[in-house]
């Protein structure tokens, strides 16, 4: 479970301040799959890099339910991948773990077992100028898995993918989710996505940043074809259009 309460971030430009962020609620409950949707400069990144520590908060509070570890672990998978480009999939993913100083045969089966997950086993010894723009991504979240977080932070992780392998990455990343059962904050421009991928859509507004709708989605699971084909899921869609209109 995440709270947060009243966390808000203001930048200063200039020496004139700039809301980025304006007090905020929202809590997220263990295993949830939550997205978050709004236009440019709503404030949907400044949110998940507070989350992930990358940025420190104005004000408020988060609280992470960490199943009772001291430290707490989040995971964090970027619009582009950010691997080494030295080093193959299996060490790009092992690196968190050779970092924290896991045992080296540890760090190994740990690391294959998550490109298994991704779907990568085959392309262990691979460096990453030798996969495509989607495989590379699904090396970033099996990377993102590898220190077992309990929260996945995902910023527009497949905004630069061709629609095929989107679509693809959708179903390979909801099946990996329901296999790990990681509690996953979503950011998309695409009404599509949130609606295919979410237990709950926030609707996010700029100028200041805040959120302005939260949508509860009750399509069955496990999602597939027949969710594309449901009245109601175009039916979200056209609501979450209108709302970010
Ligand atoms: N480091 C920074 N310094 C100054 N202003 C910033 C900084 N980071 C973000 N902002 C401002 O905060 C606001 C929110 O930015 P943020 O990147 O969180 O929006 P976003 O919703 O993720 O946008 P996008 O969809 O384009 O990625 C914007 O107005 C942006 O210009």
């Amino acid at each position: 479970m995440i709270t947060i309460r009243g966390v808000h971030k203001d930048f200063s430009i200039d020496g004139a301040k700039v809301t980025a962020l304006s007090p905020t609620d929202l809590d997220v409950n263990r295993g949830e799959f939550v997205s978050i949707i709004g236009p440019s400069g709503c404030g949907k990144s400044t949110l998940l890099r507070i989350l992930a520590g990358l940025e420190t908060a104005s004000g408020g509070s988060i609280e992470v339910d960490d199943e009772g570890r001291a430290r707490q672990r989040v995971g964090f998978v970027f619009q582009e991948p950010v691997l080494l480009p030295w080093l193959s999939a299996l060490e790009n993913v092992r690196f968190p773990l050779d970092t924290a100083g896991v045992v080296r045969a540890e760090a190994d089966s740990r690391a294959k077992d998550l490109l298994k997950l991704a779907g990568l086993t085959g392309f262990e010894a691979a460096l990453p100028r030798a996969l495509s723009g989607g495989m590379r991504q699904r090396v970033s979240i099996a990377r993102a898995l590898s220190y077992d977080p309990s929260l996945l932070l995902m910023d527009e992780p497949f905004g630069a993918l061709d629609l095929i392998t989107r679509d693809r990455l959708n179903d390979e990343l909801l099946s990996i989710w329901a296999q790990t059962k990681k509690t996953v904050l979503f950011v998309t421009h695409s009404v599509e996505e949130a609606a295919y991928l979410s237990d709950r859509v926030v609707v996010m507004s700029p100028r200041p940043g805040r959120i302005k709708t939260v949508y509860n989605v009750n399509l069955p699971r496990p999602r597939g074809e027949g969710t594309k084909l449901d009245p109601s899921f175009h039916q979200l869609m056209a609501d979450l259009r209108r709302d970010l209109r």
